[in-house]
């Protein structure tokens, strides 16, 4: 409790997470500008426009079985049926001609349905003998069909503006016939890293020095949230050269990202330069690891300075740039689904922060999943991240959590994708 009345003492409460997403979300607003692209390049895209289904799907009524179709009515009120086979449909071929009265046709998986009949019998379930179908008793009407429009009717909305399309999307619009649509265009994002420390992967690493490992982080991480990296390199701990370079970016990019240098030491320049160059919205809340985040914008363009420690990086971007970087893109950001897990430990933490805790997950005998706490927890710790499965996360009123609490879990996946 002493760090936290420290802290308070200095900085006053920490804003809440959820409190910075909605400064960081008034800030920006959806960028202008749609383009059209084909379906085989949309996918991670926004939709800039609503999709309206302008076919049925399916198209038509099939069968959804390789078997024998009839119509209900011709079926014995009880037990056993017996109808003459006549005609067969295979899938695309044309069944408008065929006869279905009293009869039995032979069909097969995703043949349009022989007008007249509703009911299909899967092959394994009927007897075949002198050219007649026996077919068991018990099956419902329209069993083993499938209505035209059964999936989405013309005329519905099949996706919504603000979706970020998935492969499952991209399946429902070729299904619909589509070749092409209007997409947001994607936001540009700048990367820096900062500190006189760092060293670019390849060289000769120099004395005190480390390798720089965030930019391969946010670059694979601001990728993967569908945003267009332009990845600026390292800047050096010097305020006026680091805000000159935040200027240049903000010409050119929709969005700033910097590590490190956001603490509280005479080195941590990068608040300064924002102040110098633009102004801070908010610096510091309450999330942990990551608490030194900052927010402000420089000209126009939001910017966002994670700190340097890798896992706090991690974390920030994870829910704190985000978010805000799909309200940039048009999408509606969809915050993860947590998944509940049984704490195989026990835990003490401050209030007024939440902390995601790394984690590996094995199964309990009654199939419960059982999050086992990485030993090492340092913010610097990038193993801690490559060997486990995803993060715990604490809300800010808990204290004591005692081992076996059911405690929300973010798997890696649902982060980064
Ligand atoms: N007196 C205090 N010291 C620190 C505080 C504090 O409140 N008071 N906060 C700690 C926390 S929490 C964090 S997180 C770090 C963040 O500080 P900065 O954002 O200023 O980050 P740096 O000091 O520049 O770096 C921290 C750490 O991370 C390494 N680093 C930086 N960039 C990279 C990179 N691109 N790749 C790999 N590693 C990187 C850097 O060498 C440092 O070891 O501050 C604490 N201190
Ligand atoms: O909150 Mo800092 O991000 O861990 O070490």
């Amino acid at each position: 409790m002493a760090q936290l009345s420290k802290d308070e003492e200095a900085f006053g409460a920490l804003m809440s997470v959820a409190q910075a997403a909605e400064r960081a979300g008034s800030l920006v607003a959806p960028l202008a500008g749609a383009q059209n692209v084909a379906l085989a390049e949309a996918d991670g895209r926004v939709l800039a426009r609503d999709i309206v289904a302008r076919l049925d799907l399916p198209p038509f009524a099939n069968s959804a079985v390789d078997g024998y179709a009839v119509r209900f009515a011709d079926l014995a009120p009880a037990g056993e049926s017996r109808l003459r086979l006549s005609g067969r449909v295979a899938a695309g071929a044309d069944a408008s001609g065929t006869a279905t009265a009293g009869v039995a046709v032979r069909v097969f998986t995703g043949a349009p349905m022989p007008p007249g009949a509703d009911t299909v019998f899967m092959q394994e379930d009927v007897g075949l003998e002198d050219g007649f179908v026996r077919l068991p008793a018990g099956l419902r009407i329209g069993a083993n069909a499938r209505p035209a429009g059964e999936d989405i009717a013309c005329g519905e909305t099949a996706l919504k503006a603000g979706q970020r399309l998935r492969p499952q999307d991209l399946a429902l619009l070729a299904a619909l016939g589509l070749i092409e649509v209007s997409v947001h265009r994607r936001p540009r994002v700048a990367i820096f890293s900062t500190g006189d420390e760092l060293s670019e992967p390849g060289e000769a690493l120099a004395p005190a020095a480390i390798y720089d490992a965030n930019r391969s982080l946010l670059r694979a991480m601001v990728a993967r949230a569908g945003a267009e990296v332009v990845d600026l390199g390292i800047l050096r701990d010097e305020p006026v050269g680091l805000a000159q370079r935040l200027s240049e970016a903000a010409a050119s990019c929709d969005l700033i990202l910097t590590s490190g240098g956001v603490s509280t030491g005479e080195e941590d320049h990068v608040k300064a330069a924002v102040e110098r160059a633009g102004s801070l919205a908010f610096w510091r809340i309450g999330i942990k690891p990551g608490r030194p985040v900052a927010m402000g914008l420089v000209g126009a363009t939001p910017f966002i300075g994670l700190p340097g420690n890798p896992v706090a990086v991690f974390v920030t971007f994870a829910f704190v740039a985000r978010p805000l970087l799909a309200r940039l893109a048009g999408a509606h950001f969809v915050a993860p689904t947590p998944l509940p897990v049984r704490l195989g430990f026990p835990y003490a933490k401050k209030a007024g922060r939440r902390e995601y805790v790394r984690v590996s997950l094995t199964p309990a005998a009654d199939g419960v999943m059982v999050a086992r706490k990485h030993p090492q927890n340092g913010a610097g710790v990038l193993t801690s991240l490559t060997r486990t499965d995803g993060l715990v996360e604490l809300t800010e009123a808990l204290t004591r959590i005692e081992e076996g609490t059911i405690a929300p879990f973010f798997a890696y996946g649902l982060l980064i994708g």
